[in-house]
């Protein structure tokens, strides 16, 4: 009898097993014969995770398997791939680009990102935020970033920098290798805190704020989130009928910066405070959508679609300049010669402005630009753009028609990689920016910060930020590598971002003037 029972279990959990995988094969592959019947090249899917087997498991970064795809198709203006069952199309072709994100934007205005406010507040953001309730407020964000309005915070990031300065100082009459991941990632936390927020944090000093932690936990995926995370790709339909929150957003932190600038905006509220920084921006966002009767438009805002653009700006503001900067310091630290002429430049840019850092000094930067651009390409921060369609597109000369709901990705870190527009793309090159050799590649072969209408916003805060930081620090310092300096640098696997797996350890000598 019990011989039968554990029998008739065992095949019970068998046939269970049985029909459960191959349920699971049937519903993951369900798709997978989209580009074949629209005659599009595409990469070969493996059942369940389409094309991204290795880059689920962490075994390979995202770069590294959207690159795999973009260098199979080396004649084909655009290919397809799925991630997991999801078909995606990956446009190759500059040209084609440049088409869709600026002259045919009006069909490609979302990023096609399934996101529901009403489980995760980041999807009430800007990055997530889709068709008219993005172009309000965009337009309702924008006069944040206005020239005007970041010459005032000049003198904001000079002085976090100056705390940095000092901060180096210190630490290297200790040590001779200092990381500087961490310390820049901190000053960027203060900027971004004091230049849109009012808020002095000082990180820089106290380097467990909890500002800082939870910034860095912002996109940090946890355990359970990547299960929710592969859970939502394969049942997107359970998913949103349980309500889970599947983002790569920690809940704790979110909460976190929900209370902080829900003071800061009551304080200013209450008080009468009003400066002229992106929390004014935000607050009079809040004042025009949310609680003016004026506002008559068919798109509804609420208290939190305030609170999530602080917290998208105050976290996208501060890890993409941080990975900017620590890479061009490792570059610098590496290339001696170009540390030196981009010294050399500041240092007669001062002397024609009287040690002014003002917007002129800044512009006349010129080999600064290079430089940065150099990083740009060859780091990479934001590796792919994406899109969804958000009406059918017919695409010009192709026999193609890209259905409303197709999501798009732009792969940038493999553009700017390809040998055809970058030779030795390996290589640290702020020759390749001269104006001569930039007019000599196609228009949508450089792309950091996107283009058209969906661009980074904060391009030119992040383009100032820079420039000071690099001023600031040449100014004081010679930079080298160290003994425990990686070369190459290894990245971390896990993350959508590019960033360094063990840091980035330089040596900084102060300069005698
Ligand atoms: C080195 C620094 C930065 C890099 C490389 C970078 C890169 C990017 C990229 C590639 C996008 C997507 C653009 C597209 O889809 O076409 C983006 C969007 C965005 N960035 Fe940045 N970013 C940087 C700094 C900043 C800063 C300093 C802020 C704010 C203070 C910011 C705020 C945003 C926002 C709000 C969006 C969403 C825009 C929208 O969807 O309308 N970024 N960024």
């Amino acid at each position: 009898m019990i011989s039968y029972l554990i029998n008739l279990m065992f095949d019970n959990i068998l046939l269970s097993l049985i029909i459960v995988c191959t349920f699971l094969y049937y519903y993951t592959t369900s798709t997978y014969d989209t580009w074949r019947k629209l005659n599009v090249p595409y990469a070969k899917p493996v059942p369940i995770f389409g094309n991204i087997f290795k880059m689920f498991t962490g075994l390979e970064h995202q770069v590294d398997a959207f690159g795999r795809i973009y260098q199979q198709f080396p004649n084909d203006k655009f290919c397809g791939f799925y991630q997991m069952s999801t078909p995606f199309l990956m446009i190759r072709d500059p040209e084609l680009i440049n088409t869709m994100i600026i002259k045919d934007f009006s069909y490609f205005t979302d990023h096609g990102i399934d996101m529901n406010p009403s489980v995760n507040v980041m999807a009430r953001s800007l990055f997530f935020a889709t068709g008219q309730k993005w172009k309000i407020m965009r337009q309702k964000l924008s006069p944040g970033f206005t020239s005007g309005k970041l010459k005032g915070t000049h003198e904001q990031i000079r002085e976090c920098s100056d705390q940095l300065t000092n901060c180096i100082h210190d630490k290297s009459k200790e040590t001779d290798g200092i990381e500087v991941y961490e310390l820049v990632g901190n000053l960027a936390t203060d900027v971004i805190g004091t230049c849109a927020f009012g808020m002095k944090l000082d990180t820089i000093n106290n380097d467990n704020s909890s500002f800082r932690q939870n910034v860095k936990k912002v996109f940090k995926p946890s355990g359970k989130v990547i299960f929710l995370q592969i859970l939502g790709v394969l049942f997107p339909k359970i998913i949103k009928i349980l309500r889970l929150q599947t983002s790569p957003v920690d809940v704790n932190a979110i909460n976190f910066f929900h209370s902080v600038f829900r003071e800061v905006i009551e304080y200013r509220t209450k008080n009468d405070v009003v400066r002229n920084d992106l929390t004014q921006t935000l607050m009079k966002a809040r004042q025009d959508l949310v609680i003016s009767s004026d506002y008559k438009g068919e798109e509804k805002y609420c208290e939190l679609d305030i609170i999530a653009n602080a917290m998208l700006l105050f976290t996208a503001g501060s890890e993409t300049v941080t990975a900017t900067a620590s890479f061009c310091f490792y570059e610098l630290a590496l290339h001696k010669d170009i540390q030196d002429r981009l010294r050399a430049e500041i240092i007669s840019s001062k002397i024609k402005y009287g040690g002014q850092l003002n917007n002129e000094f800044l512009e006349d930067l010129h080999y600064a630009d290079m430089v940065l651009d150099e990083t740009h390409r060859k780091y990479t921060i934001i590796t792919a753009l994406l899109r969804g369609a958000t009406q059918d597109y017919d695409v010009p000369g192709e026999s193609l028609t890209i259905e409303k709901g197709q999501k798009i990705l732009i792969p940038i870190y493999s553009i700017h990689h390809d040998p055809k527009y970058y030779p030795n793309p390996d290589t640290f090159d702020p020759e390749r920016f001269t104006a001569e050799e930039k007019s000599k590649r196609p228009n949508g072969t450089f792309l950091p910060f996107g283009d058209g209408p969906r661009h980074c916003i904060g391009k030119r805060f992040a383009e100032l930020e820079l420039k000071i930081i690099l001023t600031k620090i040449l100014s004081k310092f010679e930079i080298s590598p160290c003994e425990k300096t990686e070369i190459p640098l290894q990245m971390k696997k896990e993350r959508g971002i590019t960033s360094p797996r063990n840091g980035i350890w330089l040596n900084f000598k102060p300069i005698v003037d």
